[in-house]
């Protein structure tokens, strides 16, 4: 298998460098992989004037898998628009065609008291959100900042989501579903956005080829409520890409850290990009904080969905587990009588366990 590394911007290298030395130990135990890595975001743009460059292109084709770290820096902040890295992500995820983004929200017992809220809430959490990733608002035209009638300057963006989009990842989601607790809930916002009530009639005509799958509707504002109230509610969640963006970082919390939830974009063929859920963390980068678990876990999901190799995810997965129980934690789910760590000693703590 060919893994391409693109480390990306902020703490992406720190964290990657973790997952890196978790995959080596693998390899070095027989698992057949080639690595390439190249810059993708701020990187890419320092490196090339580009945040998707073709060097980067090439190789993100040409490989079965994707391993990014994460992307952006307020020092990019102020490029136009299609020169800002997270332009650069929204272009791999367009050009791979990875439509549909998994996000699971697993608690592991040991972080019961690392979440924000009480123990007995999220105790025993698994939620999988499912989000649709190459269409909706992100990349919906028109788009821009223009001048209106008023002669006032106006900024805009257009939600979208065509038929094939929404069958498409409505059949993930429901095919997810059936292998856990075959709960699937749709989250929209139809009593407002006409996309969205389109998106809940697909997604009902959909239903009829998984009658063993019990779909409910809600409303993205209750949907954000009810994850806080009672999230164990929850199976399967299926939304577009910007409802599923904020619910999916709200379902971070509920696991203790955003450091802790890993995500895969698939496309069609399970070819995919493997990226913790949150971002480049620039007010910890370069100091060896972060929690590099999330990335760690994706590379567990890459093994899983497109090495096809459940043997070496579980592997992973359960040295992460191993590492929690014996208390090992970054800042970030530091709490007292735990061990607290920096982002290379985490690693160093896995590559141990596994
Ligand atoms: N997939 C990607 O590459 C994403 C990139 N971004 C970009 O990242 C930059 C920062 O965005 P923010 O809104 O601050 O979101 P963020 O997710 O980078 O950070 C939010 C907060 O969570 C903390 N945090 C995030 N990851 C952590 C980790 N592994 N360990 C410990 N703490 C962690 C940060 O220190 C910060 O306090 C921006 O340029 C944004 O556009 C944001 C989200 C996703
Ligand atoms: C640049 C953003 C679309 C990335 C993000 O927030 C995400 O994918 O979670
Ligand atoms: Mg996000």
């Amino acid at each position: 298998m060919k893994i391409l590394i693109l480390p990306g911007d902020g703490i992406g290298p720190e964290i990657i460098a973790q997952a890196t030395r978790v995959l080596d130990v693998l390899r070095s135990d027989g698992l057949k992989v080639e690595t390439e890595t190249a810059p993708l975001g701020g990187a890419a743009y320092d490196q090339y004037g580009a945040p998707y460059p073709q060097v980067t292109q090439d190789l993100a084709r040409a490989a079965d898998a994707v391993l990014l770290g994460a992307v952006g820096g307020p020092q990019y902040d102020t490029l136009d628009r299609p020169l800002r890295p997270e332009r650069g992500l929204l272009a791999i995820r367009k050009d791979l065609n990875l439509f549909a983004n998994l996000r699971p929200a697993i608690l592991y017992p040991e972080l019961a008291n690392a979440s924000t809220l009480k123990p007995e809430v999220v105790s025993g959490l698994d939620i999988l959100i499912v989000r649709e990733l190459t269409g909706d608002i992100y990349f919906g035209q028109p788009r821009g900042v223009h001048v209106n009638e008023a002669g006032e300057r106006e900024g805009f963006n257009t939600m979208r989501y065509s038929e094939s989009e929404i069958r498409r990842i409505a059949h993930v989601a429901f095919k997810a579903a059936q292998k856990r607790q075959k709960k699937l809930c749709s989250v929209d916002k139809a009593n407002v956005l006409e996309t969205t009530e389109f998106w809940k009639e697909i997604v009902t005509d959909v239903a009829k080829e998984y009658p063993d799958v019990a779909l409910s509707h809600m409303y993205v504002d209750n949907a954000a409520m009810q994850l806080v109230r009672n999230p164990k509610q929850f199976d399967v969640m299926v939304t577009g890409n910007i409802f599923g963006d904020i619910l999916s970082d709200e379902a971070s919390m509920l696991t203790g850290s955003i450091g802790m939830l890993p995500s895969a974009s698939l496309d069609q063929n399970n070819k995919g990009m493997y990226e913790p859920s949150h971002g480049s963390a620039p007010d910890i980068a370069g100091k060896n904080l972060a929690n590099p678990l999330a990335t760690i876990l994706s590379l567990a999901m890459l093994l899983r969905y497109s090495g096809n190799n459940e043997a070496a995810a579980v592997r992973v997965e359960n040295a992460v587990k191993a590492v929690l129980a014996q208390g090992y934690r970054t800042g970030d789910i530091f709490e007292a009588g735990t061990n607290k760590v920096s982002c290379s000693e985490m690693g160093d703590a896995v590559v141990a366990a596994l």
